[in-house]
């Protein structure tokens, strides 16, 4: 027998690339919903989402929706997400989750956790997929395919909201495991804030060369250059919010970074063949072991 869809209704806030994803799988694949609903304040969101038939009601009012529903998913830049759920939680039902996939935990979990009414579970989970591409039309199904989702529910959090939310993110497809708010912000800082960061600067200084320089760089990027370029296309106001909200785990994560750049710069200066070689290998054993993980 076919498994019973979750949550009768399910709403997503911000239908941009995670949020368009959740949507499409939830309607291509069930069951995770009766029920879905999409809300934003934006009315462009809005309307593509409408023309994309994304969900079985699409509103500007989030705390419409989110009386409507037994389960809510931020998918909105991280410095909304307190605003919102201050807005919305008032009107959320007895027994009903709140979620959201910010990329920064930060003090969210205390922060949202003082908000919450009584009998409304706060359950967010992090999906570590994405692509450079933002909006409704960027979204697709199979998007956490094999992905993990990291779940970071605050203490004291009612079990079988956070069973919910795992098989909610499974049925999306994904790997799941909990961990803390803080180990959450390390890995994070590691593997995709600093790697943005980067991406970020190296385009800048490249756009920042001589004018025929810097035309030719371009023109002949089909190279290491234009992997770069894929992560530095990313939205800037969700990457500002990223930036900001990790500020001292990626400024300790960037300051360990520097020192091994560092160390690999006197390498080259000084032609020690064999430190560059062996950190060039080291490198290479990382890119092996996402590779042995079905991560690459
Ligand atoms: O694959 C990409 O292009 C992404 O930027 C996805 C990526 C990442 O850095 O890996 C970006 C932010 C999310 O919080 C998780 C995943």
């Amino acid at each position: 027998m076919a498994d019973a869809p979750l949550f009768d209704t399910l709403t997503i806030i911000g239908p941009g690339l995670i949020g368009s994803s959740i949507l499409r799988r939830a309607r291509q694949t069930g069951p995770l919903a009766r029920r879905l609903i999409t809300a934003d304040s934006a009315p462009a969101v809005l309307q593509r989402a409408r023309e994309l038939d994304l969900a079985d009601e699409v509103t500007a009012s989030l705390t419409e929706a989110a009386a409507k529903s037994d389960a809510v998913i931020l998918c909105i830049p991280t410095g909304a997400i307190r605003p919102v759920a201050a807005a919305i939680l008032p009107h959320m039902r007895p027994g009903s989750i709140l979620s959201d996939v910010a990329s920064v935990r930060s003090t969210l979990g205390p922060d949202i956790s003082a908000l919450l009414p009584e009998d409304v579970s706060y359950v967010p989970a992090h999906p570590m997929a994405g692509t450079e591409y933002s909006g409704p039309d960027a979204g697709f199904a199979t998007l956490f395919e094999n992905r993990w989702t990291l779940l970071v529910p605050p203490a004291g959090t009612p079990s079988e909201a956070i069973t919910t939310m795992e098989t909610f993110w499974q049925r999306c497809g994904a790997r799941t495991r909990q961990i803390t708010d803080q180990y959450h912000d390390q890995i994070c800082a590691m593997v995709s804030h600093l790697p943005h960061l980067l991406a970020f600067t190296i385009c800048d200084t490249a756009d920042r060369l001589s004018a025929d320089l810097r035309a030719d760089v371009l023109e002949y990027a089909a190279s290491g250059f234009r992997d770069f370029t894929r992560i530095a296309a990313s939205d800037p106001t969700m990457w500002r919010d990223i930036f900001l909200t990790n500020r001292d785990v990626l400024l300790a994560t960037f300051e360990r970074f520097e020192k091994d750049a560092h160390l690999m710069v006197e390498a080259i200066r000084n032609g020690d063949s064999e430190a560059i070689t062996e950190r060039i290998r080291r490198g290479r054993r990382i890119r092996q072991g996402l590779i042995e993980n079905k991560q690459a």
